[in-house]
């Protein structure tokens, strides 16, 4: 091997003779993301796999994988890394189905899927052949799924969770966090039950109230469309993660199902409890809720991608005229920062406007920035 992996051993220290095989089951939003950080690697290959031959077609044609197979044994065949990145509720059938074939000795099968205790408990039951099972969970996604949506940039910094459990061999864990640094992302580990309570708080739990807060809303708007028309900026900005993969989250939210039980009823407790304060109209009781979860949310990461927010986005204070956007796009385009998206918050011609600026990366985000504070623009994140 030479180049930038040199050195980079496969699992079975038989560096020198091959290249190192990824193979990736499923590549959609996130197994796409990891093969494009994978693929034209020196010294690595990517084998995509779907059960559909059209999907194989358009893995290969998007560029996304080396080679891509209807056949799972061809995929695992002689495979280094094998990351299953199908929805939560199908990953046992396909660690069952690995544990039936004859794997490279000292492979590592690893996962994406959004829980960890189950998959982590099913493969420990099972003879792998000389495989290595490591739970893994990259905390980085978006709304929109499928490779279409896959990106070389979608797990840059985000927090990368991975579960070893007590006998998994830390060398397999060492080199699994080798090849993930080429996502660039932040490896965290932890346990594979610790890690359900903790995600199924701060992620599970939010994507169902936006759903049920957007179906409240779409009720309310049958009889009156203006609840649609009104609602602008905050309530789309808080709903956004409401347009996940139904079939994604159904799987998600069936498999954390205790922990989804407990939090659920804890959240009805927290709304009786704020029904209470208005109905008694204890205002102070009402404000110390708005400044404890200010004050909670004021320590969050800043900017970190992941939960939530995929993006980098700041804000920029326009004067309401015609061909400000045209403009700013023009200054940033001029000096080759990647904005991918923009968005009038408030305009109304008395009142000057907010351009919202969406970024991809962190480094885009800074060079907009500092250029649009250089030429007299007002911008905060
Ligand atoms: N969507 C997100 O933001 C995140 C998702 N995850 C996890 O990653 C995994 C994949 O999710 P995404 O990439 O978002 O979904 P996706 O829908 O973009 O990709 C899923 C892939 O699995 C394949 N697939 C779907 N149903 C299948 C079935 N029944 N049998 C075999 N293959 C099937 C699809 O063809 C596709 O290649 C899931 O386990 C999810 O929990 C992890 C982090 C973030
Ligand atoms: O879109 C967002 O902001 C998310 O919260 C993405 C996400 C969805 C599922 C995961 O398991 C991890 C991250």
């Amino acid at each position: 091997m030479s180049g930038e992996f040199s050195g980079f051993a496969a699992p079975n220290g038989n560096a020198e003779s091959h290249k190192t095989k990824i193979a990736i089951f499923g590549v959609g939003l996130i197994g796409g993301s990891l093969a494009l950080c994978f693929k034209g690697k020196p010294g690595l290959e990517v084998v995509g796999h779907s059960v559909n031959a059209a999907s194989t077609e358009k893995y290969v044609s998007r560029g996304v994988v080396d080679r891509a197979t209807t056949s799972i044994a061809e995929a695992a065949s002689d495979a280094d890394f094998l990351f299953l990145c199908v929805p939560v509720g199908r990953l046992e059938e396909y660690v069952d189905e690995l544990s039936r074939l004859p794997l490279k000795p000292g492979c590592i099968i690893t996962d994406v899927g959004s829980t960890k205790a189950s998959v982590v408990r099913h493969a420990s039951k099972l003879k792998l052949q000389g495989a290595v099972f490591i739970g893994g969970h990259p905390m980085a996604g978006s709304e929109r799924s499928g490779v279409e949506a896959a990106s070389l940039h979608l797990l840059e910094n985000a927090y990368y969770v991975l579960t070893p459990s007590e006998g998994t061999p830390e060398e397999a864990v060492e080199k699994l966090e080798k090849l993930l640094k080429l996502t660039r992302a932040h490896i965290v580990k932890t346990d594979a039950v610790q890690h359900d309570d903790i995600v199924g708080a701060i992620s599970h739990l939010p994507h169902m109230i936006a759903v049920a807060l957007v179906n409240q809303i779409a009720g309310y708007n049958e009889t009156n469309e203006l609840y649609r028309t009104l609602a602008a900026g905050g309530f789309r900005d808080i709903t956004r993660i409401a347009s996940g993969d139904p079939y994604i989250w159904r799987d998600i939210l069936l498999n954390n199902r205790d922990v989804m039980l407990k939090l659920v009823k804890e959240w009805q407790e927290g709304m009786e409890r704020f029904a209470g304060l208005i109905s008694r109209e204890d205002g102070d009781g009402i404000a110390e809720e708005f400044r404890r979860a200010g004050d909670f949310r004021s320590q969050l990461p800043e900017r970190r991608k992941g939960m939530i927010t995929s993006l980098y986005e700041c804000y920029v204070d326009v004067p309401d005229h015609p061909g400000i956007i045209g403009k700013i796009a023009t200054e940033l385009g001029q000096a080759k920062i990647n904005l991918s998206n923009l968005q009038i918050i408030e305009s109304r011609e008395d009142v000057p406007g907010v351009l919202r600026l969406s970024f991809k990366q962190e480094d885009d985000l800074d060079r907009a920035t500092a250029l649009l504070q250089s030429i007299g623009y007002d911008v905060h994140m």
